[in-house]
């Protein structure tokens, strides 16, 4: 096993070295027209904000990460930096994660451009900001609320099912599911598992190998979110404060032993497994067919814009 080990993390090393060597397949070099797909690093610092409110003991993080809380790196690790101060203010016992774009957008999961022709140096560091947020969020000691005003697919499906308690705005227009299949990628098994035991094994097996989006009533009957609020009805933030309140009433050390029992040995899990699971992600991310289905995923997003 410790073999095992240090040999993955010297493949990891390799991936990090080979930044400085260009991306090689031919096809994938000639970028196609997909001006809207073209930014990489962005600035950490405006990405988030965390209000704190010391009286009620709940924090609200806002993401507005325009146009659509995709999460590159930086969006990442803002959100665990958000995740981690709010944690570290004793008063603080509950987080409502939620967006603030006018779009209404929750988030629409990992930025495409990171998967798409991506930097071979940033790519395990992305991944492992990736692994760290989910850390951060399904193993906070708060109690967590996810208030979803609108589309959540992939990771930002993620990101909610890695709350405590999901509320989401009932308008049909606002899906949430992990769609990866359609993107002709894979779930990784910490996220998968995750799916399974929110919604079940039936459920999130043929939902996983449909990239099904659920409209948000079918998101409540298979149990993917807790509670709907009417399309356009402001109440979503007071629903998701009250809940908070609820949580808050629980004494802090049973509920964080509570949320132990269910989710301790999904962490350990991957706590003891991020090196190989980020160098499969890099291996299975880059390869041809991965490149070539992500390339007309995009193309199919920019059409449909248009
Ligand atoms: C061990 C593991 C092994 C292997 C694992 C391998 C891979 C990793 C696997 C899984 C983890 C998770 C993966 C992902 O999260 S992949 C991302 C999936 N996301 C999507 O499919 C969503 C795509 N977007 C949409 O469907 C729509 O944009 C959305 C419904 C969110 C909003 O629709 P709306 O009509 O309101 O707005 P649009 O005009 O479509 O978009 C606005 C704006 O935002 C840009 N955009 C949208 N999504 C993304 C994105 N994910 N990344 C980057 N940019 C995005 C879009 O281009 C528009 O931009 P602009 O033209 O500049 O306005």
């Amino acid at each position: 096993m410790s073999v095992h080990v240090s040999q993955s993390a010297h493949k990891i090393q390799l991936w990090r070295r080979l930044g400085s060597v260009q991306y090689r397949d031919s096809s994938l070099l000639q970028r196609q027209h997909l001006s809207s797909f073209s930014s990489k690093a962005d600035r950490n610092d405006d990405l988030v904000t965390l209000e704190a409110s010391p009286d009620t003991g709940v924090a609200t993080l806002r993401m507005h990460r325009s146009p659509a809380n995709s999460l590159s790196m930086e969006m990442m690790q803002s959100i665990s930096g958000a995740i981690r101060k709010a944690e570290s203010d004793r008063k603080i016992q509950s987080l409502i994660l939620t967006s603030s774009l006018p779009s209404g957008i929750f988030s629409a999961g990992l930025e495409l451009t990171e998967l798409y022709q991506p930097d071979l140096a940033r790519l395990p560091k992305f991944w492992e900001s990736f692994q760290q947020l989910y850390l951060d969020l399904y193993g906070s000691r708060l109690s967590t609320i996810a208030s979803i005003g609108g589309p959540a697919p992939a990771a930002g499906c993620m990101l909610s099912l890695s709350c405590d308690y999901r509320i989401m705005t009932d308008n049909p227009k606002c899906t949430i599911g992990l769609n990866e299949s359609q993107l002709g990628i894979v779930a990784p098994p910490w996220l998968a598992q995750q799916y399974i035991d929110v919604i079940g094994n039936r459920n999130a097996e043929l939902a996983l190998l449909l990239g099904t989006l659920f409209t948000p009533q079918q998101a409540l009957t298979v149990g993917l979110v807790d509670e709907l609020v009417c399309s356009g009805d402001s109440s979503i933030d007071e629903m998701a404060q009250r809940k908070a309140a609820e949580f808050i009433r629980i004494p802090p050390k049973a509920r964080v032993a509570a949320k132990e029992l269910t989710r301790g040995t999904q962490i350990a899990k991957l706590s003891g497994n991020r090196e190989e699971d980020t160098e499969f992600f890099c291996s299975f991310v880059t390869t041809d067919t991965v490149q070539k289905t992500l390339g007309s995923y995009l193309e199919m997003l920019a059409k449909r814009k248009k």
